[in-house]
């Protein structure tokens, strides 16, 4: 079965991944999680990469991170290999949001979105706070919260947060893992807005690896399934929902995908913004 693609990619990718083949080893055999995979991020992007469960999303991303390491192939972002993007300053380049917000328990809220410009150890205090409590009203958080703990914030201030510590050194691209898991339906929609608000205002390309068939809807610019250790089609939803293979029409067409479905439908088909 031949893959779809866009017909042009219309600016300098942010992304490329090529023939990218990821192993791990265990006992002494070798799993192969990808398989000659293929996939190219413009700016501008907001990419939803699905697939099932153990098909590889989470380690695409961390690849993209650089903290996989290709067996075969390439995984270029912003230029240049993903593995040289390195710990220090790669805040600035790549802003992940990890699953479940992942905040240091012990730091406060401002503490927590400042860490990566604190773990930089050349910039003043007060510059490092300022910056965060920026961040802090970016994501639509009040400044009575920056000294609130983890432990005191809703699920949905919890993102928030892991969200404005992302941002905190403006990378251009932006990922996100399961981004509105555990969240109830009105904090999911909540969270949609502002990362759809954020892409649009920030000009950030964003690349979300998420099983909501919602938050796909409501926020997507373009949606790569990855099955049989690859991208098997890469479009736009309307052209994702025509492609004949049984994951995608299990996954989109199946119980759960209806009531996504007529919101697709009831809505014009999403601008690329900034590209
Ligand atoms: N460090 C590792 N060592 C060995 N195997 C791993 C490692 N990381 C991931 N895997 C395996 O790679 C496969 C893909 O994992 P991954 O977490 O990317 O799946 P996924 O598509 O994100 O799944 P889910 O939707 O369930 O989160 C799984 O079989 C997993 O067990």
């Amino acid at each position: 079965m031949s893959a779809i693609r866009p017909p042009s990619v219309p600016t300098a990718p942010v992304v490329e991944v090529k023939k990218l083949w990821s192993t791990f080893r265990t006992d002494g055999v070798d799993a192969v999680i990808h398989k000659d995979l293929d996939l190219t991020i413009a700016q501008g992007e907001l990419l939803s990469i699905v697939g099932g469960s153990g098909s590889g999303k989470t380690v695409l991303l961390r690849q993209i991170l650089g903290l996989e390491t290709p067996a075969r192939g390439s995984v270029t972002v912003l230029g240049h290999p993903a593995a040289e993007l390195g710990r220090a300053g790669a805040a600035s380049r790549v802003g992940m949001l990890f699953q479940h917000g992942a905040l240091f328990s012990a730091f406060t809220v401002l503490e927590n979105i400042a860490f990566p410009l604190r773990e930089l150890r050349n910039l003043p205090d007060d510059l490092v706070r300022d910056a965060a409590m920026v961040k802090l009203r970016m994501v639509g958080l009040d400044p009575s919260h920056a000294h609130k703990m983890p432990s005191d914030l809703s699920g949905g201030m919890v993102k928030r947060v892991a969200l404005a510590r992302a941002l905190i050194m403006d990378p251009p691209l932006l990922l996100l893992d399961e981004p509105t898991a555990g969240l109830d339906p009105d904090r999911s929609d909540a969270f949609c807005t502002l990362l759809r608000e954020l892409h649009r205002e920030l000009g950030l390309t964003v690349v979300m690896v998420t099983h909501d068939l919602d938050t796909i809807y409501e926020l997507s610019t373009r949606i790569a399934v990855v099955a049989e250790k690859r991208v098997i089609v890469d479009a736009s939803p309307q052209e994702v929902l025509a492609y004949p293979h049984p994951f995608v029409s299990a996954f989109f067409l199946g119980g759960r995908g209806h009531r996504a479905m007529e919101l697709l439908r009831a809505q014009p088909p999403r601008p690329l913004e900034g590209v």
